[in-house]
C-alpha cells in the first residue's frame, strides 16, 4: 500500500548528517513524512549509505558533458520519486535553471551562514575573517541565483574568541539539524509556500526569517499589517 505521508527527496554530496537528522526524526515520530530518495552527484558519499539501496540515486557529474545534462538526469530521477518537497542537505552543486524551474516553490536548501551574508562556500572561514560576532545557518527556497532564495528560517550561534573554522562549523552544524527539522515540519504540514520571491507562512508573507529558539522551535512571527 502506498504511503500517504508527505514525500521528501534529499539531495546530498557528503556526510549526510542533516539527512540523518531527518531520518531519525521520522523514525522517532517527530516528522510526519517519508524520505522517498537520496540523490547525489557523488556515488561514494556517506549520505547514500544512510538509506536502503532502493532509495539511492547517484551519478558522477564528471561523466556528463554539461551541467544541464547532469541536471536533466537528476531531475528525471527526482521526479520519478514524486516528491512533495526537495531538500538540498549538503548538496554541493549549483542547480541549473531547468532543475530549479521544474521544482520551483518546493525546493529548500540549508546553508551554513546567516544569509544574505556569506553566500557560497567556505562560510565559516569567511565569517571569521570578517570578524563576525554571530554566525549560523539559514533554510531558504532555492532559486537560480546561488543562495539568494527567500529565507524561511535561521539559527544563530555566537562566534567565540579563538574559534577555528572547524569549531564554528561544529557549533553551526549542531543547530542546523533542529533548524531543518522545524522548517520541514512547517513544509510537510502545508504551512509553507514561496510566492513573489518571498516565503509565506499560513498565507502570510514572512518579512523576516523565523528564528530557532533554544527549545528548537519557532517564535511565531508578529503579523505585519
Ligand atoms: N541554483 C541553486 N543551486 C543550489 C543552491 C542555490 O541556492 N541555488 N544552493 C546550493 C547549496 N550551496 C550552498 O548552500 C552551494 C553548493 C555548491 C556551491 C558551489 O560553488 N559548487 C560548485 C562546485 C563546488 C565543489 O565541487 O566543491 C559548482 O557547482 O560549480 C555553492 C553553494 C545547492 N545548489
Ligand atoms: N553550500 C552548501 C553547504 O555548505 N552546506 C553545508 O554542508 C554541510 C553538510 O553536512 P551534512 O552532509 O553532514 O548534512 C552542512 O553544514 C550544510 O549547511
Amino acid at each position: 500500500m502506498t504511503s500517504l505521508l508527505p514525500r521528501i527527496a534529499v539531495l546530498a554530496s557528503g556526510r549526510g548528517s542533516n539527512l540523518q537528522a531527518i531520518l531519525d526524526a521520522i523514525a522517532d515520530g517527530k516528522l510526519d513524512a517519508e524520505v522517498v530518495g537520496v540523490f547525489s552527484d557523488k556515488p561514494d558519499c556517506e549520505a547514500l549509505l544512510r538509506v536502503p539501496e532502493a532509495k539511492r540515486w547517484s551519478r558522477d557529474a564528471a561523466d556528463y558533458a554539461t551541467r544541464a545534462d547532469f541536471d536533466a538526469d537528476l531531475a528525471d530521477a527526482v521526479a520519478a520519486a514524486h516528491p512533495d518537497w526537495i531538500v538540498c542537505a549538503g548538496y554541493m552543486r549549483i542547480l541549473g535553471d531547468g532543475f530549479v524551474a521544474r521544482f520551483a516553490g518546493r525546493t529548500l536548501n540549508i546553508h551554513p551562514s546567516l544569509l544574505p551574508k556569506h553566500r557560497g562556500l567556505r562560510t565559516h572561514a569567511r565569517a571569521l575573517k570578517a570578524g563576525d560576532v554571530e554566525h549560523g545557518a539559514s533554510v531558504h527556497f532555492v532559486v537560480p541565483e546561488l543562495d539568494a532564495g527567500a529565507v524561511v528560517a535561521q539559527a544563530v550561534v555566537p562566534v567565540l574568541e579563538g574559534d577555528s573554522a572547524d569549531d564554528l562549523a561544529q557549533r553551526v552544524l549542531a543547530r542546523e539539524h533542529p533548524l531543518l527539522l522545524a522548517t520541514l515540519r512547517l513544509a510537510v504540514a502545508g504551512r509553507l509556500a514561496e510566492r513573489d520571491g518571498r516565503a509565506w507562512l499560513d498565507g502570510h508573507p514572512l518579512f523576516k526569517p523565523l528564528y530557532l529558539s533554544s527549545a528548537d522551535d519557532f517564535i511565531e512571527p508578529t503579523r505585519h499589517p
